[in-house]
């Protein structure tokens, strides 16, 4: 089993690409079925310790891979029955389906079992489960001290991560070949329980991959507080939200932190507050300029906002400044970094799942779009996209994009490219959330960025 951390996220077209490909050189649909099949075997033969185990079957390869697997449980020992909703349409899954010896249930008919593996749809699923499916499939995995899900759950829509069913979410699921956008994307990531990879020999690859640590560099002898990276953030009507961004900046690593405009009595001392003007911008050493959090949406805050992209320095444009920014394609290098509100209304015409939107949004802005939510997609221009999934639902508290801004200006004027800077940003931020336990308020949450920084060194 394999951490999905930094792997190729593929699409069902994809995935079925990789798989011809596969076959093309020569290991055929039964071989790549039979990897699948035993795999499911001995994952679920460590992790039961010989309770009963239940597979359910569909009329598809996923169904295939489940009449395989449970074959394979038998042989070594461990009981098992199957129950299936239709017969093998595939030959694939007719072959498996002949080599298992043992009765099929029907599906509405099965009694539970302490572990069901629920090898019913696959990335095949393309419509809505009926309730003859829905409703034994939910009272199975209720019943279940362990479920587990074969590639994906089944009731989810593998290419945008939307539900064509309403049933529990599975403890684990083994994906095979490739996470799928369904893994990483809500809400069917949340039915997905533990997601781990099984390799079954079929190679792939792609620019969208999934959310992994880090790799940071902690200063030398020959840096400074300058070449660690001067972050200026832009304050304004909310002076609060600004701190919070600059305090995420300082935390989250650059070696100096500038507050331009009004500062709340409890700023950290180390961050230095001055006046807004386009003279404190142009310094040349200003690596990042952070702008939105509190700035409010008036006259006053569009002017910052212009003086701010007139300086052309890097730019992070988060919050209020994300509503004031018109349609033209950024001309430096920038971040956009929109909540699902902000993203509608900038790019609300946009289709397809969070991942093609957010990459189709970042190439119309030619910005890197940092699409938020409980499954971040950071998207590039040039098609790239990272999905953060598995961020703390803690954060959904007032103030934490804030810190999150500071964080990613950290990255950038530490000298990380703006893909890069946001995608690590995303990532300490989250990381800073699960060092800071439950019920952080967003103040609490920058305390915990240098020991997030610490483990990625
Ligand atoms: N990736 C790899 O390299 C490998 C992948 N493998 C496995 O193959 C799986 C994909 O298999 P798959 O293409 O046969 O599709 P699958 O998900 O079994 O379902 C299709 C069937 O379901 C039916 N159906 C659809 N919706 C329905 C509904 N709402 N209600 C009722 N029926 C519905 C559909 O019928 P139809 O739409 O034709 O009417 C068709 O009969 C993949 O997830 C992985 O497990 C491994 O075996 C080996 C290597
Ligand atoms: N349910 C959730 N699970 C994980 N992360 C979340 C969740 N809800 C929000 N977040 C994260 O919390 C932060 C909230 O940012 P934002 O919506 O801009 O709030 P604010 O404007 O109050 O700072 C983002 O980083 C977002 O990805
Ligand atoms: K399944």
């Amino acid at each position: 089993m394999i951490r999905i951390d930094g792997q190729p996220i593929l699409d069902a077209a994809q995935m079925r690409a990789a798989e011809a490909q596969t076959i093309a050189a020569g290991t055929g649909a039964e071989a790549l079925m039979a990897r699948a099949g035993e795999q499911v075997a001995e994952q679920v033969r460590r992790l039961t310790a010989g309770a009963e185990v239940l597979v359910l079957c569909g009329p598809g390869n996923n169904g295939g891979d489940g009449y395989v697997a449970a074959a394979a449980l038998r042989r070594a020992g461990h009981a098992a029955r199957i129950a299936a909703c239709a017969s093998p349409t595939t030959a694939a899954a007719s072959a498996a389906r002949a080599a298992w010896m043992g009765p099929v249930e029907e599906l509405g008919n099965a009694a539970p079992a302490p572990i069901v593996v629920d090898a019913l749809f696959g990335i095949g699923l393309n419509r809505p489960l009926g309730a003859e499916i829905c409703e034994p499939l939910r009272h199975l995995i209720g019943n279940a001290r362990l479920s587990i899900a074969v590639d994906v759950p089944s009731g989810v829509s593998t290419d945008d991560g939307s539900s064509f069913a309403e049933v529990p979410a599975v403890d684990l699921t083994l994906a095979l070949a490739a996470v799928k956008p369904a893994h990483v994307l809500q809400p069917s990531a949340a039915r997905c329980g533990d997601i781990r990879l099984l390799d079954i020999g079929v190679e792939v690859s792609g620019p969208v991959r999934v959310a992994s640590a880090p790799q940071l560099r902690p200063p030398s002898a020959r840096d400074h507080k300058y070449s660690r990276g001067l972050v200026a953030v832009v304050a304004g009507r909310m002076p609060g939200a600004a701190a919070l961004a600059a305090t995420g900046a300082g935390r989250g690593g650059a070696g100096y932190v500038r507050l331009l405009g009004s500062a709340t009595d409890r700023l950290p001392h180390a961050i230095v507050r001055q006046r807004f003007s386009a003279e404190a911008l142009a310094d040349e050493r200003v690596g990042a300029v952070v702008i939105g959090p509190g700035l409010g949406r008036d006259d006053k805050a569009r002017e910052r906002l212009d003086l701010a992209r007139a300086s052309e320095r890097p730019m992070v444009i988060d919050g209020d400044a994300l509503h004031l920014l018109g349609e033209a394609p950024a001309r430096v290098p920038t971040i956009l970094t929109p909540h699902a509100g902000e993203f509608a209304r900038l790019f609300g015409d946009l289709n397809g799942s969070k991942i093609e939107r957010a990459i189709a949004a970042a190439r119309r802005a030619n910005a890197v779009v940092v699409f938020k939510g409980a499954d971040t997609v950071i998207a590039a221009p040039d098609g790239r996209a990272i999905v953060h999934a598995h961020a703390p639902a803690w954060l959904a508290t007032a103030g934490t994009g804030d810190v999150l801004a500071g964080v990613i200006g950290a990255q950038l004027a530490g000298g990380a490219d703006v893909f890069t800077a946001a995608a690590n940003g995303v990532w300490l931020h989250a990381e800073a959330a699960r060092r800071a336990g439950p019920a952080f308020i967003a103040d609490d949450l920058a305390a915990h960025l240098p020991a997030a920084l610490g483990a990625c060194l």
